[in-house]
């Protein structure tokens, strides 16, 4: 790992407007959140539901703009994979990852020369040319983990996702991601599977009520979340 900090946020919060059932006016989804990330690190966010480890995907995507705080970036390409992914659902497979490959900076005829990389490592076959609305929801992953694998951005933001899809399809990604991973790439994973962060990633940030809780190495900060979970006897 680099000491190049690609993204670097600041006592980041992101507020969004409060159902009538919470009275209305403004909720905190992430109150206080500071992170740097730096080239070729594995970082996983962990914390329980609502925790607010989605948003701050969003924020590190530039998805979302910060409420409060500060977000530096570098001149980087981020690239999230989400079950609410912004996919258009009447093109195809294939135009849909003509469209994010140019969303991530990559020039028209780079991405249609890595198209059918992308077709064979999804396994979609004729599918790839049906619009992803005839897709199942594991399909819509297996593209996006494609497009992502093989258009390279600076970083992956992967929320949830690597569960999604066949045990086969599960194992070729992971292997995929470490390949990657191994090769240098940043990596921001949020999971609930503690085997999985434990075999992806090497640092983790805790984050609890939209808060930084703890960040560090993975075995001091698995620790200290166990022992919490342990006083409180609440379950991830
Ligand atoms: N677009 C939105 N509008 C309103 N509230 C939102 C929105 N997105 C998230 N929230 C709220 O912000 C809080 C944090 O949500 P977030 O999805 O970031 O948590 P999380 O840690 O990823 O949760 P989980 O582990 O359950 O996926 C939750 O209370 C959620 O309901």
């Amino acid at each position: 790992m680099s000491d190049e900090v690609l993204i670097e946020l600041e006592n980041v919060g992101v507020a969004f407007n409060a159902t009538r059932s919470m009275r209305g006016g403004r909720y905190w989804a992430l109150e206080d959140v500071s992170l740097r990330l730096k080239r070729g690190e594995r970082l996983g966010v962990i914390g329980r539901n609502g925790a607010g480890k989605s948003t701050l995907l969003r924020v590190l995507a530039g998805i979302l703009e910060p409420d409060r705080g500060r977000v530096r970036r570098g001149p980087v390409s981020c690239q999230l994979l989400s079950l609410a992914l912004g996919f258009m659902p009447y093109l195809t497979g294939r135009d849909n990852a003509v469209l994010s490959g140019l969303m991530l900076g990559l020039r028209q005829r780079e991405i249609i020369a890595r198209l059918p990389a992308i077709r064979e490592f999804s396994e979609l076959g004729d599918f790839f040319d049906e619009p992803i609305s005839s897709y199942s929801s594991g399909m819509v992953m297996r593209l996006a983990f494609s497009v992502a694998i093989q258009v390279e951005p600076d970083v992956m933001l992967i929320d949830e996702v690597l569960a999604v899809g066949d045990a086969e399809f599960q194992q070729k990604s992971g292997a995929a991601l470490r390949e990657r991973m191994r090769q240098g790439h940043t990596v921001v994973l949020v999971s609930h599977s503690e085997p999985e962060v434990a075999k992806l990633c090497d640092r983790l940030l805790w984050i609890e009520h939209g808060r930084s809780v703890m960040e560090g190495d993975r075995d001091s900060v698995f620790e200290a979340y166990h022992q919490q979970l342990h006083l409180t006897g609440a379950a991830a």
